[in-house]
């Protein structure tokens, strides 16, 4: 329907005229603890899902909770996956069919961890909405859902279809969702044109359109030695100590300048072009300022292109914690007796994560063998999300610019995430449809981390460029 007159200043009055609606809808969101991480949380991600879902029935849209079965827990236990929310407003054939992909499940918080405020009690500080999950992802997935009220409030018609797949596995790498998509390709997603993601955020101040996501591989590595925790004045220098291999065999995987050490993995990766060098090199980013947003005086490289591409396009490998060691406040004297790294390589094309599991596993098995150790290593993938990268010169992305200078009136920067979005390349594949990444959250709302926050300004405004950008879209040709 590009004909419609697109009354882009009544819709944009009503979402402003909406804000403390919006804001305290995302506090109903933020106040339930979606974290998937963690099977004790499972009934609060169970509820997210019958929040969204209820959320979209009260819209008037044709709403499913698909059940997509169970997970299998390390301990061989079972747990239900929360069910996937799809939902559909408008069945229009002779308009486009957009699908809106999100998530509803957060990582785990905790007030100790050091956040300022209850993070799940969503604070406004100094118009800073503040709660685990508020840019990642439940301000964005509101914003969407907001996208099509406004339209519904106002009476205007729906310049395209408009269709919703919610999850609650994402931050755990989207367990069984790939089989979904794949079930569903020839019914709901049959009539789908294209795919919108706003799981991301800016580079800068400046809105941006995303091009490209890191994949993950999620590896634990296991040690185990004696049958229980022992003393470690009555056995140190007796024992090999579990412990002592795994981290002698974690420091082997990645250099301090940052160089991956397994064999293959750096062999495999696209080598930088010309004009990606060229791309960067044209990104406004501030050194000075994303090293004091993050507290550090050094980052690995002191220019521009060399950290765009290593935060972007390059791999790199992160050991995120030890699961058996001792932790607590105090002196413990243990020996751990079972030690469980967990560390994770984001890769890039053209790695590949069957690759990358065979590799990093074989290159720890032959440094562990090289310690003569009587302990056990194991070592598991339990991740393999691919990365994905989308064609800059696609329409999509001309709507995207389009949108983003009428609600901003500046031109969007084009980036890379160097975070995953595990289904995304799925999606592709299997439906065989175009995607763009469309974010609104802040380039220092601290996703993962402490004090994570949605500012009203992207929260509000990117309302508003996702009303924009459906009007863009309607405009392209349908195929
Ligand atoms: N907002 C996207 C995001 O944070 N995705 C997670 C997904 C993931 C990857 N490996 C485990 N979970 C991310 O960490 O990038
Ligand atoms: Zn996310
Ligand atoms: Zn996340």
């Amino acid at each position: 329907h590009p004909d419609h007159l697109f009354e882009y200043e009544k819709l944009s009055q009503y979402v402003d005229s909406q804000q403390e609606q919006y804001v305290q809808t995302l506090r109903d969101w933020v106040a339930v603890e979606s974290d998937s991480s963690d099977v004790l949380r499972r009934p609060d991600c169970h509820r997210m899902m019958n929040m969204t879902a209820e959320k979209l029935r009260v819209m008037g849209g044709m709403v499913d909770l698909v059940d997509i079965g169970i997970q299998e827990l390390p301990d061989g236990k079972t747990v239900a996956l929360p069910k996937v929310v799809t939902a559909q407003f408008g069945s229009d054939q002779r308009k486009q069919t957009v699908c809106v992909y999100g998530h509803v499940d957060v990582q785990p918080a905790k007030l100790e961890d050091g956040w300022a405020t209850d993070p799940y009690n969503l604070t406004d500080i100094n118009g800073n909405l503040y709660g685990r999950g508020a840019s990642d992802n439940k301000a964005p997935v509101l914003a969407w859902i907001h996208t099509v009220e406004a339209y519904q409030a106002l009476n205007i018609e729906l310049p395209v279809n408009v269709k919703f797949v919610i999850e609650g596995m994402e931050e755990t790498g989207s367990n069984g969702l790939d089989a979904m998509i794949t079930a569903q390709r020839d019914t709901f997603f049959s009539d789908v044109d294209y795919i919108i993601i706003s799981d991301c955020g800016w580079l800068s101040r400046r809105p941006a359109l995303t091009y490209g996501t890191r994949g993950n591989c999620y590896f634990f590595a296991e040690v185990e030695g004696p049958k229980q925790d022992l003393h470690s004045g009555v056995y140190g220098g007796t024992v090999i100590e579990p412990m002592t291999d795994l981290i002698g065999i974690l420091d082997t995987l990645i250099s301090p300048s940052g160089q991956i050490l397994i064999p293959g993995i750096r062999e495999a990766v696209a080598p930088l072009s010309d004009q990606e060098w060229k791309m960067y090199q044209d990104i406004e980013f501030d050194i000075d300022n994303f090293k004091s947003k993050i507290g550090v005086s050094q980052l690995m490289y002191n220019n521009k292109v060399d950290l765009l591409a290593h935060r972007w396009r390059y791999p790199t490998v992160t050991i995120h914690g030890i699961d058996g060691a001792f932790s607590g406040p105090g002196t413990k004297t243990v020996i751990p007796a079972k030690v469980i790294a967990k560390f994770s390589i984001r890769q890039v094309p053209d790695m590949d994560p069957a690759m990358v599991k065979k590799q990093v596993t074989d290159y720890l098995n032959s440094v562990f063998a090289k310690r003569k150790s009587p302990n056990k290593l194991k070592v598991t993938m339990v991740i393999g999300a691919k990365p994905w990268l989308a064609e800059t010169k696609h329409p999509l992305y001309e709507a995207g610019k389009a949108a983003v200078k009428r609600v901003f009136n500046v031109e969007p920067d084009l980036i890379r995430e160097g975070g995953t979005i595990p289904i995304a390349k799925t999606f592709e594949d299997v439906t065989g449809k175009s995607i763009i990444m469309l974010p609104i959250g802040g380039f220092d709302d601290g996703l993962h981390s402490q004090n994570e926050k949605m500012s009203r300004y992207n929260y509000i405004e990117g309302t508003k460029l996702f009303i924009a950008y459906l009007h863009e879209v309607a405009h392209l040709k349908k195929d």
